[in-house]
């Protein structure tokens, strides 16, 4: 009887409508870079893609996919035991787990599905999963799926950390792991990861990394957070994905010891029952690890264009949040204020989100600008007038 459901859906859209909440799909009719056409023709420099290292339609990558799209066909048709994995599949674990100087990794089709399928079989009700209050969803997800008892410190906070593994000793955790997003992403900072290895240490936890908004430009050598803040060998298992920095397309992994990856291949849920990357994606990635070791170009670039557009939004009077990621949060604090300033800054042709309640804390909405190297000087120039332009307007500077 869908009469009945279909009511309750209707109203439950209309509740999301009247919050604010409701999220529509803004059509893309070109390539994702630094500048896209948007449904209608119009062309807009780009501010809100993952697209860090402007790898997403970079020719050097899309060669790489035609290439293997050729040699080795266009789907899997199989998970990854049965008939889905092919030599590249391992040479791409194998990169990857150099790349962070890890002992083995795993590929999922998601970073969703890595975060997703990475607790609940490594740990069960005897331990203790210590989560920042700010991880992605789906960390949140993932522990939700596994029997670990939970807790939860406040973002960043190491005196609650510190409370919180205390706790889980008094209850007796047979293991305890931190896990902790490397860089969140609302506000583009790091996480203090010299601080919660050495709590780990004092109280013997593990600690896990979501790396998806770091690896490939973050830290001198691109390796992410876990180098930014000298923890190189300290974390426990890293969690990534191949839809951000790293060409954009998808796919996730997670890279640990030998142990942990050989348990998630035989019961991690996510790999066990869901197909295997298409060949060109991993053919693509692979391509993508190998520029990042020969060139360093391109995390300069993103680099100099955060210290860039950074340096411009201040001088012009805004607020922001300054982190050390390719992710700048300017400071709005309120909800329709940021929605009037991302709707006019479209029409002035630069595309950025505003975000507001519940994405980001009551009171504290902004509009968040990623920077990527495919930005030119001239992009960025255009952003920051258009950004004085719009606040003045508003009276927001
Ligand atoms: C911190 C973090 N973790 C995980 C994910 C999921 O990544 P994927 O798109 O590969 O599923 C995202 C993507 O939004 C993210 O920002």
């Amino acid at each position: 009887m869908y009469g009945a459901i279909k009511e309750y859906l209707s109203k439950e859209i209309e509740q999301i409508k009247e919050e604010g909440l409701y999220k529509k799909e803004r059509v893309i009719t070109s390539p994702q870079g630094a500048e896209i056409t948007i449904e209608g023709g119009k062309k807009v420099i780009n501010f809100c893609a993952n697209n860090y290292l402007g790898l997403s339609s970079h020719p050097e990558v899309i060669q790489a996919a035609k290439d293997t799209l050729d040699e080795r066909g266009f789907g899997m048709s199989s998970v990854r035991f049965i008939c889905g994995t092919q030599d590249i599949h391992k040479e791409l674990e194998k990169k990857i787990s150099d790349f962070y100087g890890m002992e083995d990794t795993i590929l999922y089709a998601a970073a969703f599905d890595a975060n997703g399928g990475v607790f609940e079989p490594l740990l069960s009700a005897e331990d203790a999963i210590i989560s920042d209050s700010l991880n992605h969803a789906s960390i949140i997800d993932g522990v939700r799926l596994c029997k670990a008892a939970r807790y939860r410190y406040e973002n960043g906070n190491m005196e609650d950390l510190e409370k919180q593994l205390i706790a889980a000793n008094e209850k007796g955790a047979r293991f305890k792991i931190i896990v902790t997003d490397g860089v969140f992403s609302m506000d583009g900072l790091v996480a203090p990861l010299d601080k919660i290895c050495d709590l780990a240490e004092k109280y013997d936890a593990m600690v896990m990394i979501d790396e998806c908004h770091a690896t490939g430009f973050i830290g001198e050598n691109g390796i992410g957070t876990l180098e930014e803040k000298n923890v190189l060998g300290r974390i426990d298992i890293i969690t990534g994905t191949l839809g951000k920095a790293l060409g954009g397309a998808m796919g996730g992994y997670t890279t640990a010891k030998k142990e942990i990856i050989e348990i998630l291949r035989q019961r991690s849920r996510p790999y066990l029952f869901s197909n295997s990357l298409a060949p060109a994606i991993v053919g693509a990635s692979i391509k993508v690890f190998e520029m990042l070791e020969k060139d360093d170009s391109l995390r300069t670039k993103v680099k100099e264009n955060t210290r860039y557009f950074k340096k411009g939004i201040k001088d012009a009077g805004f607020d922001i949040i300054d982190g050390e990621a390719a992710i700048v949060p300017v400071m709005l604090y309120d909800a329709k204020l940021s929605q009037d300033m991302a709707n006019r800054l479209l029409e002035e042709g630069i595309y950025v989100i505003g975000f507001f309640y519940p994405v980001v804390p009551k009171g504290k909405a902004r509009i968040r600008v990623q920077l990527s190297a495919a930005h030119t000087k001239e992009h960025l120039d255009k952003a920051i007038a258009a950004f004085t332009k719009v606040g003045k307007e508003l009276n927001i500077i």
